[in-house]
């Protein structure tokens, strides 16, 4: 950056953890930023199962940002996880110490997300080059020359203007749609329930992780702690019906049949919902930036969703700090950079790791296995599987 570098006003449209994290970037660098926000409150039910799996890379850059600590004071350190087969028991564990001389956190810290998001968001509001715009959903989204026009609806209906502008609206983001983005991909034959409960599952199933990916041909699931939850991920049919899905009988019902619990389980909330893999054609257009949900859909089995969201954002807000200081090249190269690792690491993997599960052939489910148990069993071969699982080979 030069020496007459100035930095600039950044619009950043939603305030999710990707939002929040290119927010309190920018505004360390001394950008002015405008933050505009959807939701009225952003008081969110810590039951409900959004993302909760930060890797180390994304520690990496909330340790630089300053938020690090908070985060673990409200997180849950995972130093290994499990790939088992429903019948058969553990096929694999990998231990994420394997990978100590190249992150400073070599594991997962379980923590939901909103837990990130309050945390900057306090320290957005104590930054006096900050605004933070509540009930502010976006309507338009539109270019003049260089410059972003990006209108609000809600109570106070609003023209914003700016240089640049970091849209981390989510899945259905208006700003993609007012550019004119495709957003092709899939959406998978199931939807997923999540049920979080209140039981303690490694009681019941002891020598569980807390993170374990459980294969199986007729139902494959996902057993995962959060610091205040146990939570289960399965498959469900298309066609099922959600009433039938998600009434308590029925997932009691489905949760006996994983762990016998005499006096039945405690459910606090359940969520059945559709999953994608979902790549925008382009990340970048003229001054807006896409990143997070806004920019790519993908399903959750590796928690890499919001991690690469959280890098999306910091590369988006390097990219616009790097033109303001007269070098565009960065910015340039945003979209195929971003854009390869939601293609060929987040969806490959984690479609990847569907197939694993949900596999029925029994002689490739002995295959897969095997190579599980081959890798988790050689330190060499255990780093290379993790550096991918982990992110750490798409650092931002
Ligand atoms: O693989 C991970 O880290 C998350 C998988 C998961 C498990 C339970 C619920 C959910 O939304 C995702």
């Amino acid at each position: 950056m030069n020496a007459t570098f100035v930095p600039p006003s950044v619009l950043v449209v939603g305030l999710g953890p990707v939002g929040a994290t290119a927010a309190l970037l920018l505004a360390q660098a001394g950008c002015r930023v405008t933050v505009l926000e959807a939701e009225a409150s952003l008081e969110r039910d810590l039951n409900e199962s959004r993302a909760s799996t930060f890797h180390p890379p994304t520690l990496e850059i909330l340790a630089d940002l300053g938020v690090v600590d908070q985060l673990h004071e409200r997180g849950l350190v995972s130093r290994s996880y499990q790939y088992r087969d429903r019948r058969e028991g553990v096929v694999a564990e990998f231990d994420l110490s394997v990978l100590k001389a190249e992150t400073a956190f070599p594991y997962r810290l379980q923590s939901e997300q909103q837990n990130l998001v309050e945390i900057v968001h306090r320290e957005l509001l104590r930054m006096p080059n900050v605004e933070v715009v509540l009930g502010a959903p976006v309507e338009s989204a539109e270019r003049e020359g260089d410059t972003a026009v990006v209108r609000t609806g809600g109570d106070r209906p609003r023209e914003w203007r700016a240089p640049w502008v970091v849209a981390a609206d989510g899945a259905s983001s208006t700003v993609r749609k007012c550019l004119g983005l495709d957003f092709p991909g899939m959406t998978y034959p199931e939807r997923f329930l999540v049920v979080s409960v209140h039981d303690d599952l490694s009681e019941l199933l002891p020598g569980i992780c807390e993170v374990n990916y459980v294969s199986d041909p007729e139902e494959w699931l996902v057993l995962l702690r959060t610091p205040r939850h146990w939570r289960a991920l399965f498959p469900v049919p298309d066609g099922a019906e959600a009433a039938a899905v998600t009434a308590l009988e029925a997932v009691q019902e489905r949760l006996q049949k994983v762990a016998d619990n005499p006096g039945g389980y405690s459910v606090a909330h359940t969520s059945l919902y559709h999953v994608h893999q979902r790549v925008a054609d382009d990340f970048r257009v003229g001054p807006y930036f896409l990143a997070g949900d806004a920019a790519h859909l993908n399903n959750p089995l590796g928690g890499m969703g919001m991690n690469s969201g959280i890098h999306d954002a910091v590369d988006a807000a390097r990219s616009i700090l790097a033109a303001a200081g007269g070098d565009p090249s960065r910015a340039a190269g945003y979209s195929d950079r971003r854009r390869g690792v939601a293609l060929d690491l987040v969806r490959a993997a984690t479609h990847r790791n569907w197939e694993t599960l949900q596999q029925k052939s029994p002689d490739k489910r002995r295959q897969i296995h095997d190579k599980l148990r081959d890798t988790a069993a050689d330190p060499e071969s255990a780093r290379e599987y993790l550096r991918v699982s982990s992110m750490l080979v798409s650092r931002a």
